[in-house]
């Protein structure tokens, strides 16, 4: 049986932490406030804001919605964006991506006034990322497993981590802070040669896939953390992870159960975002 990594500790420890920081800012008459952008229907963009939104009544952060259609203009998207950074208000902005295809992303996301980025969406936060120079805000999923890695003690130096995935959401830079905290980091992908091999000499194995359950039994060994960033809505429309948490679980040390481990950390770290970007105004 292995040990469970329960979110709920997590962000125990960090809502605290955030409802002081809420109430400094209050006291300043200041309201953090966050905005979220959402271009359609995606149903995990959809949880991912149902999740914030509970999240910043909770800890007092006010939270305002765009919704725009799937078929926005490049031009609309630019204009809300313009919108949003001139409005003093506004402290952070989260926009969900992927975005639709017709749309040029890597525009879209430089568009964003640096000092509301707080899931690291431009270039420019991105760097801070890898140069290890304070640039903004790190990406909130991949800081939420260095948390849960820290809340629970699990040291990473001298040890081998695999990553299985390499978006630039979650994947490259969850390997750069690995990397910070002294591991020995492997990324895989689609195109990596026997992937289960691989992630058996891992120490921790960080799982963004992006894919339903496809990290089984093969993958894994006695001892291991794993950690499953994977948000899937399956056909039934609940919550599952990326690893196939019925045969892993026995195996390893340590796991994040879905839902209740990433995704509920990645929620109270952005909101924390918001308010550390709150408090820099003051
Ligand atoms: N720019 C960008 N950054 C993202 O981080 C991002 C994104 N776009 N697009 C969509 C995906 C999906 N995603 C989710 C996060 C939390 C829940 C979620 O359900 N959270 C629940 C808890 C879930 C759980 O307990 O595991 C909550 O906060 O209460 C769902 C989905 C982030 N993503």
């Amino acid at each position: 049986m292995a040990k469970q990594l329960l979110g709920k500790e997590v962000t125990a420890a960090l809502n605290e932490r955030i409802k002081a920081n809420v109430a400094a800012c209050q006291e300043k008459g200041v309201n953090p406030t966050l905005c979220i952008i959402r271009v359609g229907e995606n149903p995990s963009d959809i949880s991912y804001e149902k999740g914030a939104t509970k999240r910043c009544e909770t800890l007092g952060v006010a939270c305002e919605k765009i919704l725009l259609p799937e078929d926005v203009t490049q031009e609309d998207l630019l204009a809300t964006i313009d919108k949003v950074n001139k409005d003093s208000h506004i402290h952070g902005v989260l926009l969900f991506r992927p975005l639709p295809k017709h749309l040029n992303q890597a525009v879209i996301e430089n568009a964003l006034a640096p000092e509301k980025d707080v899931d690291c969406m431009t270039d420019l936060s991105m760097s801070g990322v890898f140069t290890g120079k304070k640039i903004g805000f790190p990406p909130c999923t991949p800081q939420a497993c260095m948390e849960i890695l820290d809340h629970y003690q699990i040291d990473c130096t001298g040890k081998k981590a695999v990553v299985i995935g390499r978006s630039l959401v979650v994947g490259k830079p969850a390997a750069m802070m690995l990397v910070k905290k002294n591991a020995t980091v492997t990324i895989c992908h689609t195109k990596t040669v026997d992937m289960p091999s691989v992630a058996r000499e891992a120490d921790i194995i960080i799982v963004a896939a992006g894919r339903a359950g496809v990290v089984g039994a093969e993958y894994v060994k006695e001892g291991q953390t794993v950690i499953d960033v994977g948000i899937n809505v399956n056909a039934e429309g609940k919550l599952c992870g990326d690893v196939d948490y019925a045969a892993v679980e026995p195996i390893v040390d340590a796991i994040t159960p879905v839902p209740g481990g990433v995704g509920s950390v990645t929620t109270s770290v952005l909101v924390g975002h918001v308010v550390e970007a709150a408090m820099r105004t003051l």
